[in-house]
């Protein structure tokens, strides 16, 4: 579904991302594991357009992606959270999963000013999508609640529905559980699987190794802007590879 070829990002002397190529196949959920600095969001962004490739490609369903802007990309079908809150506390739920919407469905202004048929048939749609995601999201309960009122978890199920909001094929999470106790984490893994099954493909990154080891079927692991290993939760944590990047860095993330 998703093909990175010899991916470089180089920022001046710096090479973040170092002819990095993976494949993410649809269906399935697909880690990025690493240290801090390894080069895991620089991926996210040349993957979403953020950034520009100093080299290299990527392909989705065929279609070459490379360095085309962020807004053409989601209307590929690629979503992504990021690793600030996107959230708009002032807003409640519904109102967050609407304004993520924004651009998926569009009505001009003559529609909305006149509220002709095809303004109402895309508010339909849009009210169609807000129920599947807030179902998706298991937060039909606190629709109306003002997102600054619910718990951090639940901000985190938010962020992530803003996201699903776009109706992606593909979802990128980006350290979608920082924070959370180890209760909420297992809240999270369910989600992720219960989004999955609803049929959308999932790249995570995490810090979290638990969380990566229990809701990814693929593992992809960086060290220093490479890829330094690739395979099953169980591959990957007896790579000695992994192993050694992990305990160099001082990061040991549990
Ligand atoms: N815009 C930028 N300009 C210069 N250097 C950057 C920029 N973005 C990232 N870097 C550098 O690129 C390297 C990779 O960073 P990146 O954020 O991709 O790592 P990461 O694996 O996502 O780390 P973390 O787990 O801490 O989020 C780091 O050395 C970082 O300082």
């Amino acid at each position: 579904m998703l093909v990175v070829k010899n991916a470089t990002k180089k920022f001046g002397g710096l090479i973040a991302v170092n002819d990095v190529s993976f494949e993410l196949h649809k269906g399935e959920i697909l880690g990025l594991i690493g240290p801090n600095g390894s080069g895991k969001t620089t991926m996210f962004n040349l993957i979403t357009g953020f950034l520009t490739l100093t080299s290299g490609s990527v392909t989705f369903k065929g279609d070459d992606i490379s360095n085309q802007r962020p807004d053409r990309i989601v209307h590929k079908g690629i979503s992504r959270t990021f690793q600030i809150t996107s959230i708009l506390r002032d807003l409640t739920v519904e109102q967050n999963i609407r304004a993520g919407m924004f651009g998926a469905i569009e009505t001009t202004l003559l529609d909305d000013l006149f509220r002709t048929r095809a303004y109402k048939q895309k508010e339909a749609a849009s009210m169609q999508r807000i129920n599947e995601v807030l179902e998706l999201i298991g937060m039909e309960k606190q629709r109306d609640k003002l997102a600054k009122n619910i718990t951090s978890v639940e901000q985190r199920k938010l962020m992530i529905g803003i996201a699903l909001a776009k109706n992606p094929e593909l979802l990128m999470l980006d350290e979608p559980a920082a924070g959370t106790t180890k209760e909420e984490q297992k809240e999270l893994i369910d989600l992720f699987r219960h989004i999955n099954e609803s049929g959308v493909t999932v790249l995570i990154i995490e810090h979290h190794m638990h969380v990566i080891m229990n809701a990814c079927q693929r593992i992809v692991a960086f060290n220093f802007g490479k890829k330094i290993a690739e395979g099953s939760p169980e591959e990957i944590q007896n790579h000695p590879d992994v192993i050694e990047a992990y305990l160099g860095s001082g990061d040991h993330a549990s």
